[in-house]
């Protein structure tokens, strides 16, 4: 294995009697894309909320190269390079995409989102720049003055992507960053998805859509019920027994 970038070890995560994550050990190599998969209620989106910060594990650590990451507070772990996108878009409705994603770089470059947008405007006509290109690379660049609210659902969502591609992440994660999408949506998001895929930046992906975990996975991690049953390339995964039958009894991925 090259470089580890995450590191996850023995985490654990209860809430009350239900176990939600027994035993999670995974390591994520620099410059792949990992997805993660498994049915409802696996344990999935509960695993993201520890690597982010906003759930501390009941046991187990968790890395982002040396720096440890468990027991640091959500924005402490943005500030390291760690970037999301959630189920839901998380935007700022009032404002111009462009604006929307010029936050973050004054938020990265400043140390948080409150005071970046009022301190000093040094260095805002270079963000503005790098805003202007990544909303290009999401294809929405004709629309960046437009009200982020007024978006669609799919359109909101690229925009979340571009706010986080602004912060240049040493690790992005990703929620089902296609539920909702029309197939049309889907395989442009796809398209993006692989073009920073070049880019080197570190990926762990959550997906339902078994399309989008095979166009983009280098190594796949399956949950059920809370606990990894298996890993490996994507054709492993595919052909593992213990992972069909997770799915619906038996039916192939
Ligand atoms: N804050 C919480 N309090 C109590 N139980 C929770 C909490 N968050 C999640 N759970 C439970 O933990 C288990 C794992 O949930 P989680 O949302 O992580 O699964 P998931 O794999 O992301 O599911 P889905 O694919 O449906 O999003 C579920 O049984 C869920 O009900």
């Amino acid at each position: 294995m090259g470089n580890v970038i995450l590191d996850v070890t023995d985490v654990n995560k209860h809430f009350g009697g239900l176990q939600a994550l027994t035993d999670i050990n995974l390591r994520v190599e620099e410059g792949t894309v990992h997805a993660i998969i498994g049915p409802n209620g696996a344990g999935k989106s509960t695993f993201l909320n520890v690597i982010v910060g906003r759930l501390t594990p009941s046991r187990g650590r968790v890395l982002l190269g040396d720096q440890v990451l468990t027991g640091k507070q959500p924005h402490e772990i943005n500030q390291l390079g760690v970037a999301r996108v959630f189920q839901t878009p998380e935007i700022f409705p009032d404002l111009s995409l462009l604006q929307n994603v010029m936050i973050p770089a004054f938020a990265k470059r400043d140390g948080q989102y409150e005071c970046g947008i009022f301190k000093s405007l040094f260095g805002e006509r270079k963000i503005r720049e790098e805003a202007e290109h990544i909303l290009e690379d999401v294809g929405l660049i004709a629309d960046r003055d437009k009200i982020a609210g007024s978006m669609s659902r799919g359109d909101k969502r690229r925009l979340e992507l571009a706010m986080c591609l602004i912060q240049n992440p040493k690790l992005f994660l990703l929620d089902e960053p296609t539920a909702g999408m029309s197939r049309h949506d889907t395989n442009r998001t796809i398209e993006l998805l692989q073009r920073i895929k070049q880019r080197g930046m570190t990926k762990i992906i959550i997906e339902h859509d078994m399309h989008v975990v095979f166009s983009l996975a280098d190594r796949i991690s399956v949950l059920a019920q809370g606990a990894i049953i298996a890993e490996g390339t994507p054709e492993e995964v595919r052909n593992n027994p213990k992972v069909k039958e997770a799915y619906l009894g038996g039916e192939s991925l």
